[in-house]
């Protein structure tokens, strides 16, 4: 064995276990985004595909409950986003709608390719009005732009719902991490009707490092 390699390894051992003791940056903020929308529009894919970059062809339907944490970079900040993925199904509004409240950021999905699900959007913003904070902001998302052949819902059918509602919360901390391109949703095709951006995620107070409320029992699988 050559002389000193034993030292070197020691030495290199030391700085790769000193290295290890390094505590990671903090998160500069904690962002709490939550995705609604009617039954199979792809929320649970939509939130797999950005966390996990996994696609679910044939999910099942999630019961009450689920979330996941990434930790993203905006412009030189570090944003832990717990994104919440709750179910469709009408029997879990009662406990879909305890999670409202906390989210600085609403996804609103509904599917291009089926009417039932774009018709339901009332019923959802009916849901925000009622349980969301008022600091809220939404984005509305058309879903499975891949299979254009099928869209029964246009574009302008999406865009003019947004105007109608004409939220002045409407998509501001989302669009800005759409437009990161590392950020959220960057791999699904999405339709966001095109709006301004803004500071929105550099006005946000700081928040201290919790760690995440005891998610509910695991209760989906795919
Ligand atoms: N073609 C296509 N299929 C998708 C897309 N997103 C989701 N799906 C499929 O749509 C089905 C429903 O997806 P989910 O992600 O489980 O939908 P969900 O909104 O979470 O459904 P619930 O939990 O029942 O509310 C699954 O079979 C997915 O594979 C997409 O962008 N394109």
């Amino acid at each position: 064995r050559p002389e000193g390699l034993g030292l070197q390894c020691r030495a290199l051992i030391g700085r790769v276990s000193r290295r290890r003791k390094m505590p990671p940056r903090p998160a500069d903020f904690k962002l709490q985004i939550i995705i609604i929308g009617s039954r199979g529009v792809g929320k649970t894919s939509l939130m797999e595909r950005y966390t996990d970059d996994t696609f679910c062809e044939a999910c099942k339907s999630t019961v009450g409950v689920d979330f996941k944490i990434k930790t993203v970079e905006l412009r030189e900040k570090k944003i832990r986003l717990q994104i919440w993925d709750t179910a469709g199904q009408e029997r879990f509004n009662s406990i879909t709608s305890a999670y409202y409240r906390g989210a600085k950021g609403i996804v609103l999905v509904y599917d291009i390719t089926k009417q039932e699900t774009f018709d339901d959007l009332p019923k959802w913003m009916k849901m925000i009005d009622k349980y969301a904070s008022e600091e809220a902001e939404l984005l509305l998302v058309g879903n499975k732009l891949d299979c254009e052949a099928d869209r029964v819902v246009s574009r302008q059918q999406g865009e003019r719902v947004s105007s109608k509602h004409d939220f002045p919360r409407f998509f501001n901390i989302l669009m800005e991490l759409i437009h990161d391109g590392r950020c959220f949703l960057p791999h699904m095709p999405l339709e966001v009707p095109n709006k301004a951006l803004s500071n929105s995620v550099l006005s946000l107070q700081p928040e201290p490092e919790v760690p995440p409320e005891l998610p509910p029992p695991r209760m989906r699988c795919c």
